[in-house]
């Protein structure tokens, strides 16, 4: 690391820095045990790989195996294995050809390259992770992409399929790359009427066969495998309110599905693959569309959704206040609104056609064909004894007033009894079941740590209008997001729905929410892109994963997340200067840094509008989806240089801080040291009050202004706790922990003032250290892969923290840059280990972590989460399964007075014994 220092090297006289007395052994010794090592990895790695080619039949996708080789060095654990004769997609596309839509599923592989990095190839071999598991899969990462066209415009599809080769990607096609290469063994599965009507079409233009599945296996399977792996899947929607809700896979059967597309179709799921179609009706999305096209004129089903928005059925409906005088029938329980008869008032009244708006005709006919559907689902719930109804298919369109009306007819009939729930990939349980018929993919056997959610700009469409940027090509997305701004139109966020708008007395009143909040185009999916990333695991140390739920924050309350919203576009500007800085300034980086801003504040709109837009939404959601975001305009480490410069910083100062703690005696040392983490947690570039804060001081000078502020008793104050768990009292003499994770925050004073000499302490104590980092950059966090690096040049100062991470194998790479060469006993150091947390966020949802972090876990019996991301915004509530202590500057007001009833700058050190 550069000595070069901006303003640490003038500063090294920190406040606790005292006299000079290293107790470290500065002779440092690098020759370690990595022949030994070396050889257990290449004995571990002997597994033959598969020689010759497998069988492929048409409707399985298994990896080909012929002639695979290991590329580059054979000494590494898992070195990448070149498969030449395999496609590079594996099975990836299905379709639902339905009556009015499309619906397509497809699946695409990650273009990221393993990444050659030997800390992982370590830790790996260290923790004893092996790739079994992920070698199970025959795919081993990528994402499931849901699209859908209209029918009529099935040339479109055709032509999106073409567009990104889709159609070559199939089962039996192994030569896809080459232009013009034969599609005719190519088999894609699809279900609906149109695999039928459609299948010579698809011959002729793309030259491949359809294979039909049957539609009602393939809504089942796809509701069976969206209800078990996707986390906020099924929803309420009551009067305008929508809560997610938990489905425990275990206790999913029975239920009944309710698939409303043209038609209407009612089955009783029992299990896997065990279903039985118990009703249906033709009174269902076709007729609302038929009928409402010949009474309305509209031109689409979502023009007129849209007109029903602003209707009042009341002009054309029979409602019981029109037969009994404007009064209720109490007796039997019926208000004055309830409809009596559907389109009921115009026997009576000398109307033509004409003489009524068709806003109002919409929306009595969106009234009586929602209530309809909804009695005879609870009536066919009745007579199987299911509680459970889920409500399906593209004729709900995520509709507030739809759904409302359905869960007021289930609710009614039941007298609550039994509860109507909706699906988030309501249109596409036929497609994705489609998409799982391709045998044996090992997608059914993906749970829901599995699976990530990501919302990119424009992702779920292509078909019909053009809703969003196309797919994947950042220059044309840049380009889609710079011409809305210039329309003057507002951006549709990626998966906007319709308006949360109540609809008043159990959806039996005019839709409260009119038509200007309402888009053009109501027909939005409430869906993104699932990325598959099989290696991740729930923390085994989370003490009930069941209740276990990240968020302090829940963004549902509309006072939270106004004053979010505002912090976060408060930040905008000053963060897109810093990413278009990142890139060098360019004219490319300014396009990007534009296009950032516009996707991500249509994103904060459409979460404005409704919250629950995305599943269930809690800051720590926000504060990834701004980094996902960034990501998106490939925007890949903006605060890197602030992050070097603050560890040349104070790299600089810590062998002073270091003489000094080793000058006290252990009590007071740990103390000090809780201080030291709590004073550095200041350098927080995601807070504002701490950005400003920075203009008026030098690093150097603001942590020795923190560290002054560490009075006692802090705000939550648990150290004494701490100390006597550590120390013991009289009665009781403790036992060291044998194994600590440490969930490291921010670079530079952060990591190396605060958390590496406390995981020095612990080391020197004879406890295993794990410091556990992000996967990738967010905010000024430091990263696994810039770890090493920091912990190699703070072991040139400290030979406690040398020896630890030579045993943890933190130092095989980095040992080149250190001079001192007399030898070094490791095997009497615990060992110091960096793990990566699966994470790209600020904070941490523990229901989906790097399989690393769950491996170190197995062993560890304390916990320590630092910062306020980690430690406040998500987990202050988490409970464990061993000691947890939680450490964090509340470096924000208002969540300083919510949380703690304190003051910005207030600390938190929260110790809980195992529960
Ligand atoms: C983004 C953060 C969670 C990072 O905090 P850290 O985990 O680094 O302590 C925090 O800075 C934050 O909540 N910022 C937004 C609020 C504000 O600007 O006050
Ligand atoms: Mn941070």
């Amino acid at each position: 690391m550069a000595s070069n220092l901006t303003e640490g090297h003038q500063e090294h006289n920190i406040e606790i820095a005292g006299h000079i007395n290293n107790i470290d052994d500065q002779n440092s010794n690098h020759n370690s045990d990595t022949t030994t090592e070396k050889e257990e990895l290449r004995e571990k790695d002997m597994s033959p790989i598969a020689g010759n080619s497998i069988h492929r039949s048409s409707s399985r996708p298994q990896l080909d195996l012929s002639g695979a080789a290991i590329q580059g060095n054979f000494e590494e654990k898992d070195p990448t294995i070149l498969l030449p004769n395999q496609s590079d997609d594996i099975s990836h596309l299905a379709l639902d050809i339905g009556g009015s839509l499309i619906k397509l599923v497809y699946f695409s592989r990650h273009e990221n390259q393993p990444v050659n990095d030997s800390r992982r190839r370590i830790i790996k071999a260290r923790l004893g992770i092996t790739n079994v598991n992920r070698r199970s899969y025959p795919i081993l990462g990528g994402r499931l992409h849901f699209v859908k066209f209209e029918t009529t415009k099935i040339n479109e599809c055709l032509d999106f399929i073409y567009s990104k080769q889709l159609h070559r990607g199939g089962m039996d096609s192994r030569d896809w790359q080459s232009e013009g290469s034969n599609t005719e063994n190519t088999v894609i599965k699809a279900t609906g009427g149109g695999a039928y009507k459609f299948a010579d079409l698809f011959k002729e233009r793309l030259g491949i066969s359809i294979e039909k599945e049957d539609e009602m296996n393939c809504l089942v399977s796809g509701a069976n495998f969206l209800l078990k792996a996707i986390r906020h899947e099924a929803f309420t929607h009551m009067e305008g309110h929508k809560e997610f809700v938990q489905i425990d896979s275990n206790e999913l059967f029975p239920y009944l599905l309710v698939n409303i597309g043209s038609g209407v179709s009612m089955i009783k799921v029992d299990g896997d693959g065990v279903f039985q179609r118990v009703s249906g009706t033709n009174v269902g999305g076709g007729t609302y569309w038929g009928l409402g096209k010949l009474l309305t004129k509209c031109k689409s089903f979502d023009e007129l959704l849209e007109l029903s928005q602003r209707g009042d059925n009341s002009t054309i409906d029979m409602l019981v206040g029109d037969i009994y005088g404007g009064m209720d029938y109490s007796k039997i329980g019926l208000s004055a609104s309830t409809i009596a008869s559907s389109f009921g008032k115009a026997i009576s009244e000398n109307k033509d056609l004409e003489d009524y708006r068709p806003e109002d005709i919409s929306l009595s006919l969106l009234r009586m064909i929602s209530y309809n559907i909804g009695q005879i689902a609870y009536l066919n719930a009745l007579r199987f004894g299911l509680n459970r109804i889920f409500f399906g298919g593209f004729f709900i369109r995520g509709h507030a007033y739809t759904m409302d009306t359905i869960s007021f007819a289930v609710q009614f009939w039941s007298k609550g009894q039994a509860q109507a729930m909706f699906l988030r990939h309501e249109g596409f349980l036929g497609a994705l079941g489609a998409f799982m018929s391709y045998e044996k993919h090992g997608l059914d056997d993906l749970m829901v740590h599995h699976l990530v959610e990501r919302f990119p700009m424009g992702a779920p469409y292509i078909g019909g209008n053009v809703h969003g940027p196309p797919l994947g090509d950042l220059n044309e997305k840049i380009s889609w997001m710079a011409k809305f701004v210039q329309k003057g139109t507002e951006i549709t966020a990626p998966v906007p729905m319709a308006p949360p708008g109540t609809t008043g007395l159990g959806g039996f009143e005019v839709p409260s929410s009119r038509g200007d909040t309402l888009r053009p185009d109501a027909s939005k999916l409430n869906v993104g892109v699932l990325h598959l990333v099989p290696s991740l695991e729930v923390f085994p140390l989370l003490a009930d994963p069941k209740t276990y739920e990240p968020n302090t924050i829940d963004l549902s309350d509309h006072g939270e997340l106004d004053y979010w919203f505002t912090v976060l576009s408060e930040h905008m500007p000053d963060l897109v200067d810093k990413a278009v800085a990142s890139e060098g300034g360019t004219d490319d980086a300014k396009r990007r840094g534009d296009a950032f801003a516009r996707a991500f504040s249509a994103h904060m709109a459409r979460l404005m509008e409704e919250p629950a837009a995305y599943g269930k939404l809690g800051l720590a959601n926000l504060l990834e989806l701004r980094e996902e975001c960034l990501r998106e305009f490939h925007f890949l480490d903006v605060y890197r240089s602030i992050k070097q410069r603050e560890n040349e910083a104070s790299l600089a100062v810590l062998q002073d801080l270091l003489m000094e703690l080793d000058s006290m005696n252990e009590e007071t040392r740990m103390l000090t040291l809780i201080e030291g983490v709590l004073a550095a947690n200041i350098f927080d570039w995601g807070s504002r009050a701490c950005v400003d804060l920075y203009h008026e001081g030098t690093i150097i000078e603001i942590y020795r202004m923190s560290r002054n502020k560490m009075q006692r008793p802090w705000r939550v104050d648990d150290f004494d706790i701490l100390k006597e768990r550590m120390f013991g009292s009289s009665e009781k003499t403790p036992r060291p922990y044998k194994r600590a994770l440490l969930f490291v925050d921010n670079s530079g004073a952060d990591i190396v003032l605060g958390m590496l000499p406390l995981a020095r302490e612990l080391l020197r104590r004879g406890t295993e250290v794990v410091l556990v980092a992000n996967s990738l950059p967010a905010l000024n966090d430091v990263t696994a892969m810039e770890l090493p690096d920091i912990v190699a040049e703070a072991a040139k100062h400290c030979d406690i923290l040398r020896r630890a991470a030579e045993a943890g194998g933190l130092l095989v790479d980095a040992m080149v840059n250190i001079q001192d060469d007399s030898p070094t006993n490791t095997s009497l150091s615990v060992p110091l280990m960096v793990v990566e947390n699966g994470c790209g966020s600020p904070c941490i949802d523990l229901r989906q972590v790097s399989s690393e972090l769950a491996a170190a876990a197995k062993d560890a019996d304390l916990v320590i989460l630092e910062g306020m991301g980690r430690a406040l915004h998500t987990n202050f509530n988490a409970k464990f399964k061993c000691d947890a202590l939680k450490l964090a500057m509340v470096k924000n007001q208002r969540l300083a007075e919510k949380l703690i009833n304190g003051n910005i700058y207030d600390c938190v050190c929260r110790f809980e014994a195992a529960s």
